[in-house]
């Protein structure tokens, strides 16, 4: 995959981000913004933000916020809550992410879920897997994105530690490609490689 950034070398950047959910102000005066090969990870208690801060760089949300977002490369989100269609099997599901990429085999497809220890799961409903299995449909998406920003909210929940290594070493593998990462965690990243990270705290302070 080659990856191509916008003019100044940015994958995304957010200037004077003010965020408001319901009555509350979640923070404000936030600056943004990522260039190839960075990993940033949003930390903050619960309801400090997070999952609101991700939508809204993904261009998921369109008002409660002030700020301006450029968004010059396209991305790839992966939300916090499963996107596995329960009557469909995991092939299904991840064919069902790539229509219309006509350059998407069956065999990618198969590959993908392998790469997230699926094999043998493919043609398995999906509302026979496990909360781990599900959330691997989801992130076998990774595996055939050529999106340069991926922006994931909590890709590692019901992931075993095997998973949470192998997830860390694709991290790294897109950055060290020239794509960027927005993950948020509640846990320690292990991985060997620079990290950025952002601390949202409940109550508006950065
Ligand atoms: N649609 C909404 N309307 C009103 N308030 C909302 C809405 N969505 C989120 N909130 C509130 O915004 C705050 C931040 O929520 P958010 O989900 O972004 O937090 P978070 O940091 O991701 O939390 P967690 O770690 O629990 O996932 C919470 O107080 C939540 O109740």
């Amino acid at each position: 995959m080659s990856i191509t950034s916008g003019c100044d070398g940015l994958l995304l950047q957010c200037s004077a981000l003010t965020l408001v959910r319901g009555e509350r102000e979640l923070f404000s005066g936030l600056d943004v913004s990522l260039r190839p090969g960075e990993v940033l990870q949003v930390e903050g208690e619960n309801g400090a933000g997070k999952t609101s801060l991700l939508r809204v760089l993904a261009g998921l949300a369109r008002y409660g916020y002030e700020g301006e977002i450029t968004r010059p490369v396209p991305l790839l989100y992966i939300g916090h809550l499963s996107a596995v269609k329960e009557l469909l099997t995991p092939r299904e599901n991840l064919a069902w992410h790539v229509d219309g990429h006509a350059d998407y085999r069956d065999s990618d497809v198969c590959a993908a879920l392998a790469k997230v220890g699926l094999a043998g799961y493919e043609d398995v409903p999906s509302h026979q897997l496990s909360a781990g299995q599900h959330r691997r449909v989801n992130l076998a998406r990774l595996h055939l994105s050529r999106q340069p920003l991926w922006l994931l909210d909590e890709p590692f929940t019901a992931i075993d530690r095997d998973g949470v290594a192998s997830l860390e070493h694709l991290f790294v593998s897109h950055a060290k490609r020239g794509g960027a990462v927005v993950l948020t965690s509640h846990q320690p990243l292990r991985m060997e490689y620079p990290l950025t990270r952002l601390m949202l705290r409940a109550g508006g302070d950065l």
